[in-house]
């Protein structure tokens, strides 16, 4: 099994695009790990400089301890699936599937085929093996470029959104199939995706990324329970935390936290707040750590009903908090009206989950709790999660 390192990794386009900095990340041979990050922060990229296909500038990436920056793609033990699957149309799915074998190695063709069967047994292909991929369809495709992958029996296997071309269900019966072939095969995995659920369930890590720099990386558990800043806070969840501008407050027992909203907090909290010497924060709170009170207390927020969407189980709730709320959206023009494009201007959305029918209708406004043992405190100047404060702090020699 493979390892995959990368070490101070940079890669600059064109002279003067940094499409990845700095880059540093180790990834144990057998392990699924799930590259996240917004549209150009650099995925592709980095899956690019492993494959060989696209230059290094700066650094160095090893795989199984072998540094690789000069290595030419068909030298590096490595098999790559793409979103869009390029099968050869005028062969048959067997000849696919044998095809990248039969070009780079000097194996007999009953072993090749060999391959190819087994490959297709794993994937549940066995019975397209003469079928042309014009017959399939794109689940079937997604199947056959897999098998095609695993029959080069690879030490690391590299996928660009392999499931983006495929409908909701399919892309997660895939999924299950593509993670357990993994694990069949211990080979070490590196994914690209834009879907964070499939981020989530897939991935043994996760590293998420923006403008090319790791933001952190981590189990979708630790992503979730403690991200690293802002960014990761606002990017993995769905749908994403709400924050809220406050300021910290000394008070006779503890503090309170002011602006979008006003509430108490324990002594507990509110040294740790000072110890890390945060002034202005942001307050993240997902939408499943708010809950509607039938009263109004002091821990609580009034908030304005804006829509209740039925989710089955749960039920969405939108809310907004009245003026102080962040919200920009004044004088936006109309975007019907002809020759004015709307601004780029962030109009936040606020949204809890609620228990089912938890507010009556035409209820105009409600109180909320938030629930702050859930909820995440960050530095509103660097982004940085006070979690994160208190273990620097930890971890800093004594003055
Ligand atoms: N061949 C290229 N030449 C110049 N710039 C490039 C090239 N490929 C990518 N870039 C730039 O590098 C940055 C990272 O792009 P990359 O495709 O790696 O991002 P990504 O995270 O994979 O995005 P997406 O999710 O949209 O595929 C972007 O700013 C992009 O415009």
């Amino acid at each position: 099994m493979s390892s995959i390192e990368f070490e101070g990794v940079r890669k600059v386009y064109d002279g003067d695009v940094v499409a990845v900095e700095d880059f540093d990340l180790e990834i144990e041979g057998g392990e699924f790990l799930t590259l996240v990050g917004p549209s150009g922060s650099g995925k592709s990229t980095l899956l690019r400089m492993v494959a060989g296909l696209e230059e290094i500038t700066g650094g160095t990436i090893s795989i199984g301890g072998e540094r690789v920056n000069k290595l030419p793609p068909r030298h590096r033990d490595i098999a790559m699936v793409f979103q869009s699957y390029a099968l050869y149309p005028h062969l048959s799915v067997r000849e696919n599937m044998a095809f990248g074998l039969k070009r780079s190695t000097d194996l007999p063709d009953d072993e090749i085929y060999d391959r190819v069967e087994e490959a297709a047994e794993l994937m549940g292909i066995p019975e397209l093996l003469d079928d042309r991929p014009k017959q399939l369809s794109g689940g079937q495709q997604q199947r056959v470029a897999t098998g095609r992958a695993i029959v080069r029996q690879p030490a690391v296997f590299l996928f660009d959104e392999p499931l983006s071309n495929l409908d909701a269900k399919l892309r997660k019966h895939m999924r299950t199939e593509l993670q357990r072939i993994q694990q069949e095969l211990e080979t070490t995995a590196i994914y690209v995706t834009h879907d964070q659920e499939e981020a989530m369930t897939m991935s043994d890590r996760i590293a998420i990324l923006n403008h090319g720099e790791l933001q952190q990386v981590g189990t979708p558990r630790e992503v979730y329970n403690r991200p690293r800043n802002l960014f990761v806070g606002q990017f993995i969840g769905s749908p994403s935390m709400n924050v809220f501008d406050i300021e910290y407050e000394p008070t006779d027992d503890g503090g309170r936290l002011v602006g979008d909203i006003d509430l108490p907090i324990d002594s507990e909290r509110a040294e740790r707040i000072e110890a890390a010497g945060f002034n202005r924060m942001k307050l993240g709170v997902r939408p499943e750590d708010i809950s509607v009170s039938e009263t109004r207390t002091e821990g609580t927020i009034s908030a304005g009903v804006d829509i209740v969407e039925p989710l089955g189980a749960r039920d969405l709730l939108y809310f907004d908090i009245g003026e102080d709320d962040g919200i920009v959206n004044e004088g936006i023009p109309d975007p019907d009206e002809e020759g004015e494009a709307a601004p780029d201007v962030e109009v936040e959305e606020r949204k809890a989950f609620i228990e089912p029918e938890a507010i009556p209708q035409d209820t105009a406004e409600v109180f909320l709790d938030l629930n702050l043992d859930q909820a995440h405190l960050f530095d509103a100047d660097s982004g940085l999660s006070l979690a994160y404060a208190d273990e620097r702090r930890e971890v800093a020699p004594s003055a």
